[in-house]
């Protein structure tokens, strides 16, 4: 079958199944907030362990730069049967199409680098290959990037000036994300209770990378929360 016949899993469905945890984990060597995340564990191991435990989805950071990241370990991750999310800097076509070529079912459109036409011309071509949009927004004006190819609204905790994190930001934006885009809560999440108090205020996805990486062994934080979701 060719590749871009190949059937994609969805993220939206998954988040809505109730069954799963809502979460989805994030794969992350290190950022510019906080340098060096995780130097040991594989993004096999990780990712394996993320799906066994019962995330919802998995994102990885495929950006060099900034996160330690490369295209290749969204393909590593491809050994799970997960909706991968593709998280980048997407500008251009062509990183859409990479996406899927190398195994995403989602990519991430970030509003603060985007006017709304090209939100729509980014998210129109993902759609037309069969991949979902999860669009990022920080603020109130961000809301106007909103268009019909949108699948689920993202909103991040994390002020990409100062890198302070706020749950707060949720709080607020939840209320003018239309009811027909799933809503994900991102950054910034580092215990249980805030999780319960994101989702009563209507959040369905929840993704989170930091706090996973706090010991060697990102599975092990990982459970911790599942345990308990
Ligand atoms: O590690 P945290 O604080 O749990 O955050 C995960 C994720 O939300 C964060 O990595 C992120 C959100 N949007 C981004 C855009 C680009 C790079 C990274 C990100």
């Amino acid at each position: 079958m060719p590749l871009f016949a190949t059937p994609v899993l969805s993220l939206k469905a998954s988040l809505l199944d109730e069954a799963k945890t809502g979460i989805i984990a994030e794969y992350k060597r290190k950022s510019p907030s906080k340098g060096v995340i995780n130097d040991k564990a594989t993004v096999t191991d990780v990712t394996t362990a993320y799906t066994q435990y019962g995330a919802s989805g998995i994102s990885v950071l495929t950006d060099t730069d900034f996160f330690g990241g490369h295209l290749n370990d969204l393909l590593a991750a491809t050994v799970n049967h997960i909706p991968l999310l593709r998280k980048d800097f997407m500008i251009d076509e062509y990183q859409v199409i990479q996406a899927k070529a190398y195994g995403a079912a989602v990519i991430l459109l970030i509003a603060a680098c985007l006017t709304p036409p090209e939100v729509k011309q980014l998210a129109g071509i993902a759609k037309s290959i069969g991949l979902e949009v999860l669009l990022e927004i920080h603020n109130e004006e961000e809301l106007e990037h909103i268009c019909n190819d949108i699948d689920m609204v993202g909103v991040n905790n994390r002020n990409l000036k100062t890198f302070e994190v706020d749950i707060s930001t949720s709080l607020q934006l939840i209320q003018q994300i239309p009811t027909n885009k799933l809503a994900v809560t991102e950054s910034g999440i580092s215990n249980i209770d805030t999780i319960v108090t994101l989702r009563k205020a209507g959040f369905k996805g929840f993704l989170i990378g930091e706090e996973f990486h706090e010991t060697a062994r990102p599975c092990d934080c990982f459970c911790r929360f599942c345990s308990t979701t």
